[in-house]
């Protein structure tokens, strides 16, 4: 762990590339080695930024081969997990599968889930701890739409999921989870919310699970933003006291790109 500059606690920063449903097998392996070779030739410490990405299940096999093949130091994880073991369940994957991987990471309810596939506060919540049962730490999505935020009532409904996913969790579970705070309305259209946007929610976050876990679990837990973040915009968001890290959908698919947003998060936390 290090001390990031995000204030006086140790939250070492995430930059996490979500690929979204994007690249085949052959095209997550181009891009896993240049990011790998950008980053190296930057001479990026991955001990003092974190970076991680997060592929379609089906590259997840050829991404671990070379992560352990090269020995990269590189976190992945899977865009989803079943809140189930094993079974009946087609179609679905098993954190175990995701463990055995070498996953570190998991999202879970991302807003496209939670849209595009109708999943509830109830099955993510069975998601957040299916993930932990498997050893494997969550990156549980939370944010508003645009009429939410519209009608000024954004911190009060990203709470609201926040509080219902993480139910039942213990104090050393929720300084492990990151947290990240992805409004709908800005996700993929170009619209960033600002900086103060970006801050205000995220302590909002961290105060919420003070009150559930303790100041010491909250003062633990990472949380990232994501929603249109781009080389461009990356460092005013990365600066903000509350704000661990970003979640990237776009502009992780390019790996100059990306490995250029890891470098603003290392200069905030030199
Ligand atoms: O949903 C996102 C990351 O999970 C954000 O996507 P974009 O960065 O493409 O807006």
């Amino acid at each position: 762990m290090t001390t990031s500059a995000n204030g006086s606690f140790e939250r070492t920063p995430l930059i996490a590339g979500n690929w979204k449903m994007n690249m085949d097998h052959l095209q997550a392996i181009t891009l896993t080695q240049k990011l790998a070779w950008t980053l190296d030739d930057a001479k990026h410490d991955f001990a003092r930024v974190e970076v991680a990405v997060f592929p379609p299940f089906t590259d997840l096999r050829g991404v671990q081969t070379l992560v352990a093949g090269d020995d990269l130091p590189l976190a992945y994880g899977g865009q989803d997990l079943s809140q189930f073991d094993s079974g009946a369940y087609t179609g679905d994957i098993s954190g175990a599968f995701l463990a055995k991987l070498g996953c570190r990471y998991v999202l879970v309810g991302h807003s496209e889930r939670r849209t595009v596939h109708g999943e509830t506060d109830e099955v993510l919540a069975a998601k957040v701890k299916a993930a932990f049962r498997h050893g494997l730490v969550p990156v549980l999505c939370v944010g508003e739409g645009l009429e939410v935020r519209q009608a000024g009532t954004h911190v009060e409904h990203t709470l609201g999921q926040l509080r219902a996913d993480v139910e039942g969790l213990t104090a050393e579970q929720a300084t492990a989870l990151v947290v990240a705070y992805e409004p709908v309305w800005a996700i993929g259209t170009g619209e960033v919310a600002g900086p103060g946007d970006a801050q205000e929610m995220c302590a909002a976050i961290r105060s919420e699970l003070a009150e559930l876990f303790g100041a010491d679990a909250a003062n633990a837990t990472r949380l990232l933003y994501g929603g249109s973040v781009k080389a461009n915009n990356a460092a005013a968001i990365l600066a903000e006291k509350d704000v661990d890290g970003v979640l990237v959908g776009g502009a992780s698919l390019d790996a100059a790109e990306f490995a250029s947003i890891v470098r603003f998060e290392s200069h905030t936390a030199a």
